[in-house]
């Protein structure tokens, strides 16, 4: 869907943001670009819509190369999120979401009908915040109009900088959570910028890490990145607490759960389902006080995960990973 080739950016002053960067992002991918600041994210992110002309190089989306379209209309086929998301201040919550279907030429009547589509989609009750002002609502809030108003043009492609970087910690994984299932549902193909890389490891189907210069020093899934890093920067940058970040990209599988008549009756702690994550299976084992809890596949029981099952699923995803029958577990 989205392919760039030999890309670069070298600013008027001489500053080298990008040198010469080759990525594809397939369809229907959520991909992120991570990496510290300063090493080219937003110009590699401005590029794909053309907010920023490169200096060389060629990119491509859905096989039309976009120095060759009309910005405009390049945009409309683009959706932009980024932190600040500049609603209108003095118009109302329904006005800035009807904003853009407005703007397609819809009539009034068809545009508040979408706008109170797209604000119940991002988890907002038009009745209930549709007539607020944007100081009116919380920064998490304003986020979800942001995310709305950049899906209005039911566009194939979303950009997004930084778009959860104002909001709180807890607000924050919610509204990630949030995201990605949208985007699974409506099949969007997403390049998302972040600095943070527990947040690259629990939206992206794909990371690049970005180095200085915008060099791409990984690009792999969250399990290759954490299990096999492709140098010391990418190993530092993904940092010592891998272990844990791999928690959370390690599935639950069948095959390490104990038969439910192991258990005690009373032993048991409330159910999880058997496609969560081992994190999410720590975090109920510890919210229950349980070293034992049961694992569903829909309403049937299919067994009893114990801390020795998470770690077998730990080792042989790493085996799986690294092709090592004795994988490193730090
Ligand atoms: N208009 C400009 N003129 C000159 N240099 C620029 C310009 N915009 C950005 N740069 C430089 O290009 C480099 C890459 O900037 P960019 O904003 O792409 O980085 P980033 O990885 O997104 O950083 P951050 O995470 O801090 O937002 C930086 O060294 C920056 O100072």
């Amino acid at each position: 869907m989205i392919k760039l080739t030999g890309v670069g950016k070298t600013y008027a002053d001489g500053t080298v943001a990008v040198r010469e960067l080759d990525l594809d992002v397939a369809t229907g991918e959520m991909v992120v670009l991570v990496g510290p600041s300063g090493c080219g994210k937003s110009t590699t992110l401005k590029m794909i819509n053309r907010l920023i002309e490169p200096t060389a190089g060629r990119i491509e989306i859905d096989g039309r190369d976009v120095t060759s379209s009309d910005p405009v209309e390049l945009r409309r086929g683009i959706g932009y999120v980024i932190q600040q998301i500049g609603l209108f201040p003095h118009q109302r919550i329904i006005e800035n979401a009807m904003a853009v279907p407005l703007l397609l030429g819809e009539s009034k009547r068809t545009a508040r009908e979408r706008a109170a589509e797209l604000l119940t989609m991002v988890g907002l009750d038009p009745e209930q915040h549709g007539h607020r002002f944007p100081h009116q609502l919380s920064g998490g809030q304003r986020q979800r109009v942001g995310v709305a108003r950049a899906l209005a043009a039911d566009p194939p492609v979303l950009l997004m900088d930084e778009p959860f970087g104002a909001v709180d910690p807890i607000v924050r994984v919610r509204l990630q959570e949030e995201f990605r299932r949208l985007q699974r549902d409506l099949g969007k193909t997403v390049v998302m910028v972040t600095h943070d890389i527990d947040e690259a490891v629990l939206m992206g189907d794909r990371v690049a890490v970005f180095a200085e210069g915008g060099r791409l020093a990984q690009y792999g899934t969250p399990a290759e990145l954490l299990a096999r890093p492709a140098d010391d920067f990418v190993a530092d940058f993904v940092g010592a607490e891998k272990g844990l970040r791999r928690l959370s990209v390690v599935s639950l599988s069948e095959e390490h759960l104990e038969p439910l008549g192991m258990v005690k009756g009373g032993e048991l702690g409330a159910a999880i389902d058997l496609d969560s994550t081992l994190e999410q299976a720590l975090a109920a084992m510890l919210r229950d006080d349980r070293s034992t809890i049961g694992v569903k596949s829909g309403a049937r029981f299919v067994g009893v995960l114990t801390p020795a099952g998470v770690h077998a699923a730990l080792r042989s995803a790493l085996r799986d990973a690294t092709g090592s029958e004795s994988p490193d577990l730090r």
